[in-house]
Protein backbone atom coordinates (compact mmCIF):
# COMPACT_ATOMS: atom_id res chain seq x y z
CA UNK A 1 0.00 0.00 0.00
CA UNK A 2 1.44 3.39 -1.33
CA UNK A 3 1.60 6.23 1.36
CA UNK A 4 -1.11 7.98 -0.60
CA UNK A 5 -3.57 5.13 -0.42
CA UNK A 6 -2.20 4.57 3.34
CA UNK A 7 -3.46 8.28 4.19
CA UNK A 8 -6.72 8.30 2.01
CA UNK A 9 -8.19 4.93 3.02
CA UNK A 10 -6.48 3.96 6.48
CA UNK A 11 -5.19 0.51 7.65
CA UNK A 12 -7.86 -1.46 6.68
CA UNK A 13 -7.21 -4.99 5.42
CA UNK A 14 -9.32 -7.08 3.20
CA UNK A 15 -8.71 -10.37 2.08
CA UNK A 16 -8.51 -11.73 -0.99
CA UNK A 17 -11.95 -12.76 -1.80
CA UNK A 18 -13.14 -9.70 0.09
CA UNK A 19 -11.88 -7.50 -3.51
CA UNK A 20 -15.31 -6.15 -4.31
CA UNK A 21 -15.94 -5.08 -0.33
CA UNK A 22 -12.85 -3.56 -0.60
CA UNK A 23 -13.67 -1.57 -4.03
CA UNK A 24 -16.69 0.04 -2.40
CA UNK A 25 -15.13 0.87 0.87
CA UNK A 26 -12.32 3.07 -0.66
CA UNK A 27 -15.06 3.99 -3.40
CA UNK A 28 -17.11 5.41 -0.66
CA UNK A 29 -14.15 7.14 0.90
CA UNK A 30 -13.64 9.00 -2.30
CA UNK A 31 -17.29 9.93 -2.41
CA UNK A 32 -17.22 10.80 0.96
CA UNK A 33 -13.98 13.38 -0.02
CA UNK A 34 -15.33 14.77 -2.90
CA UNK A 35 -18.98 15.73 -1.38
CA UNK A 36 -16.82 17.18 1.56
CA UNK A 37 -15.07 19.42 -1.83
CA UNK A 38 -17.92 20.19 -3.38
CA UNK A 39 -20.30 20.90 -0.09
CA UNK A 40 -17.10 23.21 1.04
CA UNK A 41 -16.81 25.37 -1.81
CA UNK A 42 -21.16 25.50 -1.32
CA UNK A 43 -20.67 26.74 2.65
CA UNK A 44 -17.58 29.52 1.72
CA UNK A 45 -19.04 31.26 -1.55
CA UNK A 46 -21.83 31.27 0.42
CA UNK A 47 -20.65 32.78 3.70
CA UNK A 48 -18.61 34.68 1.45
CA UNK A 49 -21.52 36.31 -0.28
CA UNK A 50 -20.37 35.11 -3.56
CA UNK A 51 -23.36 32.55 -4.16
CA UNK A 52 -25.89 33.71 -0.89
CA UNK A 53 -28.23 30.95 0.16
CA UNK A 54 -31.13 30.64 2.48
CA UNK A 55 -29.59 30.55 6.41
CA UNK A 56 -31.38 27.23 7.09
CA UNK A 57 -29.68 25.60 3.94
CA UNK A 58 -26.52 27.18 5.07
CA UNK A 59 -27.43 25.20 8.95
CA UNK A 60 -27.92 22.04 7.05
CA UNK A 61 -24.54 22.06 4.41
CA UNK A 62 -22.84 22.65 8.01
CA UNK A 63 -24.56 19.88 9.48
CA UNK A 64 -23.66 17.88 6.46
CA UNK A 65 -20.32 18.67 6.55
CA UNK A 66 -19.54 18.83 9.93
CA UNK A 67 -21.57 14.47 10.22
CA UNK A 68 -19.95 13.18 7.07
CA UNK A 69 -16.25 14.61 8.17
CA UNK A 70 -17.39 12.56 11.19
CA UNK A 71 -18.38 9.61 9.37
CA UNK A 72 -15.07 9.53 6.96
CA UNK A 73 -13.15 9.91 10.49
CA UNK A 74 -14.92 6.51 12.07
CA UNK A 75 -14.20 4.92 8.43
CA UNK A 76 -10.93 5.04 8.20
CA UNK A 77 -9.59 1.70 9.21
CA UNK A 78 -13.00 0.41 10.72
CA UNK A 79 -14.32 -1.45 7.69
CA UNK A 80 -16.82 -3.28 9.60
CA UNK A 81 -18.67 -0.47 9.99
CA UNK A 82 -18.98 -0.08 6.33
CA UNK A 83 -23.08 -0.65 6.06
CA UNK A 84 -23.61 1.63 8.97
CA UNK A 85 -21.44 4.76 7.79
CA UNK A 86 -23.03 4.35 4.40
CA UNK A 87 -26.64 4.44 5.13
CA UNK A 88 -25.60 6.92 7.85
CA UNK A 89 -24.00 9.03 4.99
CA UNK A 90 -26.70 8.42 2.41
CA UNK A 91 -29.71 9.85 4.98
CA UNK A 92 -26.69 12.85 5.56
CA UNK A 93 -27.16 13.64 1.90
CA UNK A 94 -30.75 13.02 1.31
CA UNK A 95 -31.10 15.39 3.89
CA UNK A 96 -29.36 18.00 2.39
CA UNK A 97 -30.58 17.42 -1.32
CA UNK A 98 -34.09 17.84 0.03
CA UNK A 99 -33.18 20.89 1.77
CA UNK A 100 -31.76 22.32 -1.35
CA UNK A 101 -35.13 21.24 -3.26
CA UNK A 102 -37.08 22.91 -0.80
CA UNK A 103 -34.85 26.11 0.44
CA UNK A 104 -33.52 27.06 -2.72
CA UNK A 105 -35.93 27.53 -5.34
CA UNK A 106 -33.97 29.62 -7.53
CA UNK A 107 -31.56 26.77 -8.74
CA UNK A 108 -34.04 24.80 -11.10
CA UNK A 109 -31.35 22.15 -11.63
CA UNK A 110 -31.22 21.08 -7.73
CA UNK A 111 -33.35 18.18 -8.55
CA UNK A 112 -30.11 16.46 -10.44
CA UNK A 113 -28.35 15.82 -6.79
CA UNK A 114 -31.04 13.47 -6.20
CA UNK A 115 -29.66 11.19 -9.49
CA UNK A 116 -26.37 10.99 -8.38
CA UNK A 117 -27.90 8.57 -5.20
CA UNK A 118 -29.19 6.23 -7.34
CA UNK A 119 -25.76 5.13 -8.66
CA UNK A 120 -24.05 5.42 -5.12
CA UNK A 121 -27.11 3.35 -4.02
CA UNK A 122 -26.57 0.71 -6.36
CA UNK A 123 -22.61 0.71 -5.95
CA UNK A 124 -22.30 0.98 -2.21
CA UNK A 125 -24.59 -0.98 -1.26
CA UNK A 126 -25.75 -3.55 -3.86
CA UNK A 127 -29.00 -4.25 -5.99
CA UNK A 128 -31.47 -4.44 -3.33
CA UNK A 129 -30.94 -1.10 -1.31
CA UNK A 130 -30.06 0.51 -5.12
CA UNK A 131 -33.73 -0.53 -5.83
CA UNK A 132 -35.08 0.50 -2.08
CA UNK A 133 -33.36 4.07 -2.88
CA UNK A 134 -34.51 4.03 -6.36
CA UNK A 135 -38.35 3.77 -5.46
CA UNK A 136 -38.02 5.85 -2.43
CA UNK A 137 -36.56 8.54 -4.40
CA UNK A 138 -39.63 7.92 -7.25
CA UNK A 139 -42.05 8.07 -5.12
CA UNK A 140 -40.41 11.15 -2.77
CA UNK A 141 -40.10 13.45 -5.47
CA UNK A 142 -43.60 13.03 -7.13
CA UNK A 143 -44.97 13.78 -3.39
CA UNK A 144 -42.92 16.72 -2.97
CA UNK A 145 -43.36 18.50 -5.78
CA UNK A 146 -46.67 19.84 -5.04
CA UNK A 147 -45.40 21.54 -1.65
CA UNK A 148 -42.47 23.58 -3.01
CA UNK A 149 -42.28 27.25 -3.12
CA UNK A 150 -42.07 26.76 -7.19
CA UNK A 151 -42.88 23.22 -8.08
CA UNK A 152 -41.88 21.27 -11.34
CA UNK A 153 -44.42 21.17 -14.54
CA UNK A 154 -46.34 18.31 -14.91
CA UNK A 155 -44.04 17.52 -17.92
CA UNK A 156 -40.41 18.12 -15.99
CA UNK A 157 -42.22 16.13 -13.37
CA UNK A 158 -42.88 12.75 -15.43
CA UNK A 159 -39.54 13.53 -17.30
CA UNK A 160 -37.88 13.48 -14.06
CA UNK A 161 -39.06 10.05 -12.85
CA UNK A 162 -38.63 8.40 -15.90
CA UNK A 163 -35.23 9.11 -16.15
CA UNK A 164 -34.99 7.76 -12.21
CA UNK A 165 -36.72 4.66 -13.49
CA UNK A 166 -34.39 4.05 -16.10
CA UNK A 167 -30.76 5.19 -14.33
CA UNK A 168 -32.31 2.61 -11.54
CA UNK A 169 -32.87 -0.12 -14.19
CA UNK A 170 -28.92 0.37 -16.05
CA UNK A 171 -27.36 0.27 -12.59
CA UNK A 172 -29.59 -2.28 -11.31
CA UNK A 173 -28.31 -4.58 -14.13
CA UNK A 174 -24.76 -3.77 -14.28
CA UNK A 175 -24.19 -4.20 -10.76
CA UNK A 176 -26.68 -7.40 -10.65
CA UNK A 177 -24.38 -8.81 -13.26
CA UNK A 178 -20.98 -7.37 -11.99
CA UNK A 179 -21.27 -9.11 -8.27
CA UNK A 180 -22.60 -12.47 -10.24
CA UNK A 181 -19.42 -11.86 -11.98
CA UNK A 182 -16.84 -11.40 -8.81
CA UNK A 183 -18.93 -14.48 -7.05
CA UNK A 184 -18.29 -16.52 -9.91
CA UNK A 185 -14.58 -15.42 -9.60
CA UNK A 186 -14.37 -16.04 -5.98
CA UNK A 187 -15.56 -19.46 -6.35
CA UNK A 188 -13.25 -20.53 -9.05
CA UNK A 189 -10.39 -18.54 -7.55
CA UNK A 190 -11.52 -21.12 -3.80
CA UNK A 191 -11.66 -24.20 -6.21
CA UNK A 192 -8.04 -23.69 -7.56
CA UNK A 193 -6.78 -23.15 -4.26
CA UNK A 194 -8.24 -26.26 -2.80
CA UNK A 195 -6.96 -27.98 -5.93
CA UNK A 196 -3.21 -26.20 -5.77
CA UNK A 197 -3.45 -27.87 -2.03
CA UNK A 198 -4.86 -31.30 -1.56
CA UNK A 199 -3.92 -33.83 -3.20
CA UNK A 200 -5.84 -35.61 -5.50
CA UNK A 201 -6.14 -38.93 -5.23
CA UNK A 202 -6.29 -39.24 -1.52
CA UNK A 203 -7.77 -35.94 -1.10
CA UNK A 204 -5.34 -35.08 2.02
CA UNK A 205 -3.39 -31.86 2.12
CA UNK A 206 -0.70 -32.52 -0.56
CA UNK A 207 3.48 -32.16 0.70
CA UNK A 208 3.55 -28.31 0.04
CA UNK A 209 0.52 -27.11 1.58
CA UNK A 210 1.10 -29.78 4.54
CA UNK A 211 4.28 -28.37 5.18
CA UNK A 212 3.87 -24.15 4.97
CA UNK A 213 0.50 -25.25 7.39
CA UNK A 214 2.82 -27.48 9.86
CA UNK A 215 5.45 -24.83 9.99
CA UNK A 216 3.03 -22.35 11.10
CA UNK A 217 1.50 -24.71 13.80
CA UNK A 218 4.45 -25.20 15.14
CA UNK A 219 5.43 -21.86 15.29
CA UNK A 220 2.07 -20.55 16.86
CA UNK A 221 2.48 -23.92 19.31
CA UNK A 222 6.02 -22.70 20.62
CA UNK A 223 5.03 -19.00 21.00
CA UNK A 224 2.90 -20.54 23.77
CA UNK A 225 5.44 -22.82 24.79
CA UNK A 226 3.18 -26.01 23.60
CA UNK A 227 4.58 -29.06 22.22
CA UNK A 228 3.99 -30.41 18.72
CA UNK A 229 4.27 -33.78 17.88
CA UNK A 230 4.90 -35.10 14.50
CA UNK A 231 3.66 -39.06 12.87
CA UNK A 232 5.34 -40.01 10.09
CA UNK A 233 3.50 -42.83 8.37
CA UNK A 234 4.78 -45.12 5.96
CA UNK A 235 2.68 -48.07 4.06
CA UNK A 236 4.21 -51.50 4.73
CA UNK A 237 4.99 -53.80 1.96
CA UNK A 238 2.92 -51.34 -0.30
CA UNK A 239 4.92 -52.82 -3.56
CA UNK A 240 3.98 -55.75 -3.23
CA UNK A 241 0.19 -54.62 -2.98
CA UNK A 242 0.86 -52.84 -6.29
CA UNK A 243 2.68 -56.27 -8.13
CA UNK A 244 0.11 -58.27 -6.69
CA UNK A 245 -2.99 -56.75 -7.79
CA UNK A 246 -2.04 -54.22 -10.04
CA UNK A 247 -1.65 -50.44 -9.68
CA UNK A 248 -5.30 -49.44 -9.94
CA UNK A 249 -5.83 -51.70 -6.64
CA UNK A 250 -2.73 -49.44 -4.82
CA UNK A 251 -4.53 -46.72 -5.30
CA UNK A 252 -7.74 -48.00 -3.91
CA UNK A 253 -6.07 -48.70 -1.03
CA UNK A 254 -3.98 -45.27 -0.58
CA UNK A 255 -7.37 -43.72 -0.66
CA UNK A 256 -9.14 -45.85 1.82
CA UNK A 257 -5.95 -45.46 3.88
CA UNK A 258 -6.26 -41.59 4.06
CA UNK A 259 -9.51 -42.18 4.97
CA UNK A 260 -9.67 -44.27 7.89
CA UNK A 261 -6.59 -41.76 9.44
CA UNK A 262 -8.73 -38.68 8.42
CA UNK A 263 -11.51 -40.30 10.58
CA UNK A 264 -9.54 -41.79 13.47
CA UNK A 265 -7.67 -37.98 14.13
CA UNK A 266 -8.61 -34.88 15.77
CA UNK A 267 -10.21 -32.35 13.71
CA UNK A 268 -7.24 -30.27 14.78
CA UNK A 269 -4.57 -32.36 13.66
CA UNK A 270 -3.32 -32.05 10.20
CA UNK A 271 -2.52 -34.78 8.24
CA UNK A 272 -0.35 -34.58 4.18
CA UNK A 273 0.65 -37.40 1.62
CA UNK A 274 3.99 -36.43 1.64
CA UNK A 275 5.45 -39.22 -0.86
CA UNK A 276 3.95 -42.24 -2.63
CA UNK A 277 2.84 -44.48 0.73
CA UNK A 278 4.02 -42.06 2.98
CA UNK A 279 1.95 -39.64 5.26
CA UNK A 280 2.66 -37.28 7.98
CA UNK A 281 0.43 -36.03 10.75
CA UNK A 282 1.04 -33.20 12.92
CA UNK A 283 -0.93 -32.53 16.02
CA UNK A 284 -0.13 -29.32 17.60
CA UNK A 285 -0.10 -29.37 21.26
CA UNK A 286 0.18 -32.78 21.92
CA UNK A 287 3.01 -34.03 23.92
CA UNK A 288 4.69 -37.78 22.59
CA UNK A 289 2.85 -39.53 25.50
CA UNK A 290 -0.45 -38.34 23.94
CA UNK A 291 1.35 -38.90 20.43
CA UNK A 292 2.18 -42.12 20.79
CA UNK A 293 -1.65 -43.08 21.58
CA UNK A 294 -2.73 -41.68 18.35
CA UNK A 295 -0.17 -43.22 16.59
CA UNK A 296 -1.11 -46.70 18.11
CA UNK A 297 -4.97 -45.93 17.33
CA UNK A 298 -4.17 -45.08 13.68
CA UNK A 299 -2.19 -48.45 13.20
CA UNK A 300 -4.85 -50.56 14.72
CA UNK A 301 -7.64 -48.64 12.45
CA UNK A 302 -5.54 -49.10 9.05
CA UNK A 303 -4.78 -53.15 10.59
CA UNK A 304 -9.11 -53.42 10.84
CA UNK A 305 -9.60 -52.03 7.64
CA UNK A 306 -9.22 -55.12 5.68
CA UNK A 307 -10.38 -53.82 2.21
CA UNK A 308 -11.75 -56.96 -0.20
CA UNK A 309 -9.17 -57.32 -2.65
CA UNK A 310 -9.89 -60.05 -5.37
CA UNK A 311 -12.58 -61.65 -3.22
CA UNK A 312 -10.39 -61.44 -0.24
CA UNK A 313 -9.82 -59.36 2.40
CA UNK A 314 -6.01 -57.34 2.70
CA UNK A 315 -4.30 -56.58 5.85
CA UNK A 316 -2.65 -53.34 5.32
CA UNK A 317 -0.54 -52.40 8.05
CA UNK A 318 1.85 -49.36 8.68
CA UNK A 319 4.96 -48.50 10.71
CA UNK A 320 4.92 -45.34 12.31
CA UNK A 321 7.64 -43.28 13.99
CA UNK A 322 6.68 -40.29 16.49
CA UNK A 323 8.60 -37.56 17.70
CA UNK A 324 8.36 -34.07 19.37
CA UNK A 325 9.31 -30.74 18.76
CA UNK A 326 11.89 -29.20 20.67
CA UNK A 327 13.35 -25.95 21.30
CA UNK A 328 15.78 -25.35 18.81
CA UNK A 329 13.94 -26.96 15.86
CA UNK A 330 13.82 -24.56 12.57
CA UNK A 331 10.43 -26.09 11.56
CA UNK A 332 8.42 -29.28 10.25
CA UNK A 333 11.44 -30.47 8.50
CA UNK A 334 13.84 -30.95 11.82
CA UNK A 335 10.93 -32.70 13.68
CA UNK A 336 10.05 -34.83 10.88
CA UNK A 337 13.39 -35.74 10.21
CA UNK A 338 13.20 -37.33 13.72
CA UNK A 339 10.03 -39.01 13.02
CA UNK A 340 11.37 -40.38 9.64
CA UNK A 341 14.44 -41.94 11.41
CA UNK A 342 11.90 -43.56 14.26
CA UNK A 343 9.91 -44.98 11.55
CA UNK A 344 12.58 -46.66 10.05
CA UNK A 345 13.27 -48.02 13.37
CA UNK A 346 9.54 -49.67 13.33
CA UNK A 347 10.51 -50.89 9.79
CA UNK A 348 14.14 -52.24 11.15
CA UNK A 349 11.97 -54.26 13.97
CA UNK A 350 9.72 -55.80 11.98
CA UNK A 351 7.12 -53.18 10.58
CA UNK A 352 3.67 -53.08 11.71
CA UNK A 353 4.26 -51.20 14.99
CA UNK A 354 4.76 -47.33 16.47
CA UNK A 355 8.41 -46.38 17.43
CA UNK A 356 9.24 -43.38 19.55
CA UNK A 357 12.39 -40.95 18.23
CA UNK A 358 15.02 -42.37 20.48
CA UNK A 359 17.95 -39.29 20.72
CA UNK A 360 19.81 -41.92 22.95
CA UNK A 361 19.88 -44.89 20.64
CA UNK A 362 20.57 -42.06 17.80
CA UNK A 363 23.38 -40.71 19.53
CA UNK A 364 24.87 -44.43 20.77
CA UNK A 365 24.21 -45.21 16.52
CA UNK A 366 26.69 -41.67 15.33
CA UNK A 367 30.31 -41.95 15.40
CA UNK A 368 31.98 -41.24 18.27
CA UNK A 369 33.17 -37.12 18.58
CA UNK A 370 36.73 -37.12 18.31
CA UNK A 371 39.11 -36.17 20.97
N1 LIG B 1 -0.70 -47.43 -6.49
C1 LIG B 1 0.18 -46.48 -6.20
N2 LIG B 1 1.43 -46.81 -5.84
C2 LIG B 1 2.30 -45.84 -5.55
C3 LIG B 1 1.96 -44.49 -5.59
N3 LIG B 1 3.05 -43.76 -5.26
C4 LIG B 1 4.04 -44.62 -4.98
N4 LIG B 1 3.60 -45.91 -5.15
C5 LIG B 1 4.33 -47.15 -4.99
O1 LIG B 1 4.65 -47.37 -3.63
C6 LIG B 1 5.68 -48.35 -3.59
C7 LIG B 1 6.64 -48.02 -2.47
O2 LIG B 1 7.53 -49.07 -2.39
P1 LIG B 1 8.78 -49.11 -1.45
O3 LIG B 1 9.32 -47.72 -1.27
O4 LIG B 1 9.71 -50.15 -1.96
O5 LIG B 1 8.21 -49.50 -0.06
P2 LIG B 1 7.35 -50.76 0.43
O6 LIG B 1 7.11 -51.76 -0.65
O7 LIG B 1 6.12 -50.19 1.06
O8 LIG B 1 8.27 -51.37 1.49
P3 LIG B 1 8.51 -50.90 2.99
O9 LIG B 1 8.25 -49.44 3.01
O10 LIG B 1 9.95 -51.21 3.24
O11 LIG B 1 7.58 -51.68 3.84
C8 LIG B 1 6.35 -48.31 -4.97
O12 LIG B 1 6.03 -49.50 -5.64
C9 LIG B 1 5.67 -47.15 -5.68
O13 LIG B 1 5.51 -47.37 -7.07
C10 LIG B 1 0.62 -44.16 -6.02
O14 LIG B 1 0.22 -42.99 -6.08
N5 LIG B 1 -0.22 -45.17 -6.28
Amino acid sequence: MSKLERALFGAARFQESEEYREFQYRFLILVMLASLFFASLFMLSALSGMHPLPTGHVWVLGGFLVSTGGLLLVLRGRSRLYAEVTIAFFTASIAMFTSALLQVPENELRVLWFYTSIPSAYILMGTRFGLLATASLVVGFAVINPWLAVPYSRHAVVSGLVVMVFLGFFFHVHVDRSLAYFQRMRDSNERLRELSQHDVLTGVLNARAYYEQADRLILASRRVGQPCSVLFIDLDHFKWINDSHGHATGDVVLRSVAERMLATMRRSDLIGRIGGEEFSVLMPHTDVAQALVLAEKLRAAVEALMPTVSGRPLRITTSIGVASSHEGDAGIFDVQQRADRAMYQAKAQGRNRVTVFDALQVWAQAPAPSA
